[in-house]
């Protein structure tokens, strides 16, 4: 696991052997151990280079190792020795050097990299810190703003951001361990006094309390109640202001909290997870390892709203050619604008030229002729969507991929106006396109294996997180969403507020409640939805009472919102009131609140307290019962698929897993009790009946959130 060799007569080569990231796994460290032992003793070395096999240094700490009993050598020993140790040791860096990897290097005297390397302390989206010396050794090589910065974020750094911070020495573009070795040689014989990092104080730096008082409170707030920035802070300012070995004690300490923390082992299932949906497979038997992906190089977005733009942004930026239409000569040239303004950011912002020549407009659908995939995003009726597919299916050449951007309509009755049904899938982006790192990749029955394959992987290309799943209204994200959003119109009914609701899920970690949720996406959108569904407006038939609605209680609140031109953020009142229309701030508005009295009044409805517990457990639970619906009718394929899809569409916090894996740290049996009370309270509410799938894992002993796929692959095979 650590290969010794010797090298130019007196170096030794030692080679971490650990595929596929070369993670420091116990066998690892012993070999490190062993090898660096070796060194040290062999007369004929005067010098040491570490690298890492197949141009990767190192991945950090095996993380699958983190939720089992730890054994062979720990890290901060291994690192102190390669510090102490009397000969001259060379971090040859390629790939990556990412947490307990980078920390690794940081333990050597010097740090060379190669020039497409990349390097970070990325402990804290894992839930902990750099626990082996990093939040010491840091601070004193770069200085205490830097450090922060890095150890806060987890962001990582390109070689030429770590030459230019002080982290390595020498950045190439040669062969790394080729430069390394010379150079070590080149140093064997001196004093590393100077190089041992532990040695060194912290750069000094004014108004210390200061800094750190205004670090920690910007980490609190953007933390959202996710503990691990926090304890960053406090490491760092312990290497700041204790000699090394206390600084040694604290970083331990503060570990010790977060490394058994519910937030560390949440974190960690959501690494897992968001490379688990990746791995994806098909009621049909369809599978991400046999089924072949075609290659894009020429696409198109038909319809150039929001949603068509984000899209059109997104493809460019991945090198994909792509042809943008729209019949409406003036929203064509609002797009063309938009479009470019959007590229042309974005490459400032990254200091490369903008990749303008890659987009052409059209306001011909025959414009699309050419392509390998069209991705259709015009306004979302189905109407105009069925005719749209109608006309690509006789316009584009055999073989094109037709995909839709429907937020929840049906993709297989889209497919089944194409003459080639099993090209088509739903390719559901999350707006802004270009930046929301969501895609659902949206299956129907007859979609074929190469065509979901296809929007996968042109989704992974896109640097976006796809999560395959099966059709059904609103699929898996919106689906989910629509009893969370009824409940939360419920609770106003029966006594609460928007300003209450949203303050609970804010605390839970949402970056948004509810309600301002709703003012930002539009409430006129849900309208149009209910109104298609017959739900309210003149289609409902006369006499069929207010809150009723197919025999279920109904809450026509944000219908009668809307009824007054409230559609939140767009027109400068909704559920919240907002300075002028496009306002961003929003403001508790009386005139809402009488207005909810009223109501209440009109319908013999008596306000009652309402307290926190309560709006949590049923906006949650109603949702996460969604959850296990979705799952017991094989929409998603597991619980990763769900809380990935909560996790990086929906802003379900991370440190909290995901709604599944959160229901599993609640607890199954608790989460059904209530859902029992609650339904008992609300028999009207069919959403708050607990599901069968629920029942059925509690029944087996409420096994944990990575056993579910077994638990309803057996199920399944029952019925
Ligand atoms: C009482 C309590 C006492 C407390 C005491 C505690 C003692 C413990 C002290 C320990 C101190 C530890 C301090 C250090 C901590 C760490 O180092 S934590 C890990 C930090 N590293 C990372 O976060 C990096 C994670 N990996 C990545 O970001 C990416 O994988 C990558 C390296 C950038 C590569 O990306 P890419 O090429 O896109 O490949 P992927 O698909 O992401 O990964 C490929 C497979 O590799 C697996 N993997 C990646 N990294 C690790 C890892 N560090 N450990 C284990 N496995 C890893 C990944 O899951 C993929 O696997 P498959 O899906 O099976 O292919």
């Amino acid at each position: 696991m650590a290969q010794y060799s010797r090298v130019a007569g007196s170096v030794a080569l030692i080679t971490l052997q650990n595929p596929p990231v070369n993670a420091l796994s116990a066998a690892v460290r012993q070999g490190i151990v062993d090898t660096v032992e070796r060194a040290l003793r062999d007369p004929e070395v005067n010098s040491v280079v570490i690298c890492g096999q197949n141009g990767k240094f190192c991945g950090g700490a095996d993380i699958k190792e983190f939720g089992r009993q730890m054994s062979g050598p720990p890290l901060v020993p291994m690192i102190h020795a390669i510090e102490a140790g009397h000969k001259p040791m060379v971090a040859a860096i390629e790939g990556v050097a990412l947490g307990g990897g980078l920390e690794l290097a940081l333990g050597c005297h010097y740090r060379i990299a190669h020039s497409k390397a990349r390097l970070g302390l990325p402990e804290v989206s894992l839930g902990l810190l750099p626990a082996a010396g990093g939040s010491q050794r840091l601070p004193r090589l770069i200085g205490v703003p830097a450090a922060l910065d890095l150890i806060t974020t987890g962001r990582h750094v390109t070689a030429a951001e770590a030459l230019k911070l002080g982290i390595v020495d020498q950045v190439t573009d040669h062969n790394t361990v080729d430069v390394a070795v010379k150079f070590v040689q080149s140093v064997a014989g001196q004093s590393m006094d100077s190089r041992r990092l532990s040695t060194r104080p912290c750069p000094s730096l004014p108004n210390l309390d200061a800094v750190f008082e205004g670090v920690m409170q910007r980490v609190r707030q953007s933390a959202r109640g996710a503990i691990a920035p926090v304890a960053c802070v406090q490491a760092v300012r312990a290497a700041a202001t204790l000699p090394y070995p206390q600084g040694m004690e604290r970083e331990k300490e503060l570990m010790g909290t977060l490394f058994t923390s519910g937030q560390a082992r949440a974190l960690q299932y959501c690494f897992f997870a968001q490379r688990a949906v990746g791995k994806w497979s098909l009621p049909s038997g369809a599978r991400w390892d046999t089924s072949k992906a075609m290659p894009i190089s020429k696409a198109a977005v038909i319809g150039l709203g929001t949603m068509g733009r984000g899209i059109t942004v997104a493809l460019a930026q991945t090198g994909v050619s792509v042809v943008a239409v729209d019949t409406q000569e003036r929203q064509l040239a609002e797009a063309k604008q938009a479009v470019s303004g959007m590229l042309e950011r974005m490459a400032q912002k990254r200091g490369s030229a903008p990749p303008l020549g890659l987009v052409h407009y059209s306001n011909n659908l025959q414009a699309a002729a050419d392509a390998d995939l069209v991705i259709e995003a015009v306004f979302e009726d189905m109407a105009l969507k069925e005719s749209v597919f109608q006309q690509l299916s006789a316009i584009c050449k055999p073989g094109t991929f037709l995909c839709t951007n429907t937020s929840g309509l049906d993709v297989d009755r889209l497919a089944s106006h194409t003459r080639r049904p099993e090209l088509v899938v739903g390719m559901h982006f999350f707006a802004p396109a270009h930046v929301m790192k969501l895609l659902e990749v949206v299956c129907g029955p007859r979609s074929s294996p190469e065509a979901v394959a296809t929007a996968m992987q042109l989704g992974k290309k896109m640097g976006k997180v796809s999560v395959a799943v099966g059709n059904c209204p609103g699929f898996v994200g919106n689906r989910m969403l629509k009893p969370y959003v009824e409940q939360a119109n419920f609770l106003l009914e029966e006594g609460a507020t928007p300003e209450l609701v949203d303050q609970v899920l804010e605390d839970f970690g949402f970056a948004m409640g509810v309600f301002r949720m709703s003012d930002l996406s539009g409430l006129d959108v849900g309208w149009r939805i209910r109104k298609a569904d017959k739900l309210t407006d003149p289609s409902v038939p006369a006499g069929q009472p207010v809150r009723v609605r197919q025999g279920r209680r109904y809450s026509p609140l944000a219908d009668l919102i809307c009824e007054q031109g409230r559609f939140g953020q767009k027109t400068g009142q909704g559920w919240y009131h907002y300075d002028k229309p496009g306002g961003r701030v929003a403001r508790s508005d009386p005139w809402l609140h009488s207005f909810l009295e009223e109501y209440r009044a009109r319908h013999g409805l008596v306000a009652r307290h309402i307290d926190h517990q309560e709006v949590l457990e049923r906006c949650l639970y109603v949702l996460i019962n969604e959850g296990f619906r979705i799952l017991d009718d094989g929409i998603a394929a597991g619980p990763e698929d769900i809380d990935a899809i909560y996790v990086f569409g929906y802003g379900w916090p991370r440190h909290r897993g995901g709604p599944m894996f959160y229901a599993s740290m609640v607890g199954l049996a608790r989460v059904l009790e209530r859902l029992e009370h609650y339904h008992q309270a609300h028999p009207d509410v069919p959403h708050l009946q607990p599901c069968r799938l629920l029942r059925r894992l509690v029944a087996s002993g409420s096994p944990p959130v990575q056993r579910w796929r077994e638990v309803i692959k057996r199920l399944h095979s029952q019925l």
